[in-house]
């Protein structure tokens, strides 16, 4: 099975967690696009979803579900997205597709998170990723010395501008031993507006395809 069959395999898991008449909020990137595409199957049960991504908002459309606005949902029970990197601890690295901001907030008010990741994502420890931060324009070159002096190699992510109207900085180098800690000196800079490490506020459940099949953790 190759990475992206494993990714479908590992979203249509998380199908079975999708109960009726609930809104669902949905992530954002290639392994949350294969769970849209699996829930576009069961749409007719589903009230509709909120999407973490103007992507994602656009992708579920076209399969004729509903978008709502978070801010008209009151409750959402189940938040499924991908990761680019998670521990044992179910904490994570996301924002490679620069929707990390969204993606948070919208899991933030989740009451169960689910993260489907291919075996590939797994680590022992976060930090080989780059961690993505985004970060108010004008800060730009501020929260870059910021970053540099707590160890890091920022790099400017080039001609990509977030749902946001922000940039993103992808941090090389970092020795991330205390992700909790790191998150949030990282959200204390000014014009930071957040950064890609899911600590404070984990997983609940992490599904891992991999050639035996899926395991849960
Ligand atoms: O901003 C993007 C998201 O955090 C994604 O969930 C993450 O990058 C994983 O994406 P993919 O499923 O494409 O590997």
């Amino acid at each position: 099975m190759d990475q992206d069959a494993l990714k479908k395999q590992v979203a249509e898991a998380a199908l079975r967690y999708v109960r009726d008449d609930e809104i669902i909020g949905v992530g954002t990137g290639s392994t949350a696009n294969h769970f849209i595409d699996g829930l576009a199957t069961m749409k007719g049960r589903i009230r509709g979803a909120v999407a973490s991504s103007d992507a994602t908002a656009a992708r579920l459309e076209s399969h004729g579900i509903k978008v709502f606005s978070l801010n008209d949902v009151d409750q959402l029970p189940l938040y499924v997205d991908g990761a680019d990197e998670v521990n044992k601890y179910r904490e994570m690295i996301k924002g490679g597709g620069g929707a990390l901001t969204r993606e948070k907030i919208v899991a933030a008010v989740a009451r169960q998170f689910i993260c489907i990741v291919d075996g590939s994502k797994q680590v022992k420890r976060l930090g080989a990723f780059p961690l993505p931060v985004e970060v108010i324009p004008m800060a730009r070159s501020y929260v870059a010395r910021k970053l540099v002096a707590l160890g890091g190699r920022p790099e400017y992510r080039k001609d990509f501008v977030t749902d946001n109207g922000n940039v993103i900085l992808d941090v090389h180098g970092l020795n991330i031993m205390n992700p909790i800690q790191l998150e949030e000196q990282l959200n204390n800079l000014v014009g930071v507006v957040t950064n890609g490490l899911f600590a404070k506020r984990p997983a609940d459940i992490v599904l891992v395809g991999d050639k035996k099949g899926v395991q849960e953790y």
